[in-house]
């Protein structure tokens, strides 16, 4: 189980303090699935990146199974057993794909084990194996590679920020099924950063972020109906992507 307790972020915005998380606190529970959602700019990539080590809060702690990670690297964030996909994945000049993978799984993946791992994220195997994984790829194809290292090894808490960025329509269908195995099969927990329908419809619980602070948080079926219905939304700019035909605002 992950507990976030009284997150807080603050950065030195050109001499001025700016805080950007305000006392967040949520949990994930063991093999659940939580997606967070809420308006651009509210704060749901750097709760993420505060949670993988990439950024240190400036408040509050983060545990893992009880154990205190909050001043961990983001190696020993790793290492306590979670994995995270950007959501603009970095390259890695004069890496191959084959390589990476391996990288990402602590151990040398058999051609097989790569193949699938291409596969289930939409890719075919042989085009991509020995490509290096820089700037030559497409950003939508970069984003699946890298979701592919995250599946490549069995995580405690598995967190995807808004996986289906850039991905097409066949390769998400393929990313929602991944989710579901993952879950159900692996028995790991999710952490998806998200803003499509068919991904909040796989949630145990919701998270809504705004402004830096919490907006709300409940269980998909207290939480989804009010995102839809429009309610407690922040004026302006919350947009859910429904189902697969397009985006749906609401104002
Ligand atoms: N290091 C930083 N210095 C100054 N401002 C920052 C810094 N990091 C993030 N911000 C600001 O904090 C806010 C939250 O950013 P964040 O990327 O977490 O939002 P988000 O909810 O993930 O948005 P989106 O849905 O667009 O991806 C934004 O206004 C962003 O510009």
């Amino acid at each position: 189980m992950l507990k976030a307790e009284h997150l807080r972020y603050t950065v030195d915005d050109l001499g001025a303090e700016e805080t950007i998380i305000h006392d967040v606190s949520f949990a994930v529970e063991d093999g659940e699935i939580l997606v967070v959602t809420g308006p651009n700019g509210g704060g749901k990539s750097t709760i993420a990146k505060l949670l993988m080590g990439i950024a240190q809060p400036t408040g509050g702690q983060i545990f893992l199974n009880g154990q205190d990670i909050t001043d961990l690297s983001i190696d020993g964030h790793s290492k306590a057993g979670i994995g995270f996909a950007f959501q603009q994945p970095p390259r890695f000049k004069g890496m191959t794909v084959r390589r990476l993978l391996s990288l990402a799984a602590g151990r040398e993946l058999p051609e097989k084990v790569c193949c699938d791992l291409l596969s289930s994220v939409g890719l075919c195997a042989r085009e991509y194996l020995n490509r290096e994984a820089d700037q030559t790829l497409s950003g939508g194809e970069m984003k699946r590679i890298e979701i592919a290292t995250v599946f490549a090894k069995k995580h405690q808490l598995s967190i995807f920020d808004e996986p289906e960025a850039g991905i097409d329509l066949w390769s998400f269908s393929m990313l929602v099924r991944q989710f579901e195995m993952m879950q159900r099969e692996r028995d790991e927990s999710l952490l998806i950063i998200s803003h499509q329908e068919r991904i909040l419809r796989m949630a145990d619980h919701i998270l809504v972020i705004a402004e830096g602070k919490v907006q709300n948080f409940g269980t998909r079926d207290e939480i989804l109906p009010q995102i839809l219905a429009g309610q407690n939304q922040p004026a302006g700019c919350f947009c859910v992507r429904r189902g697969e035909e397009g985006f749906h605002h609401e104002a």
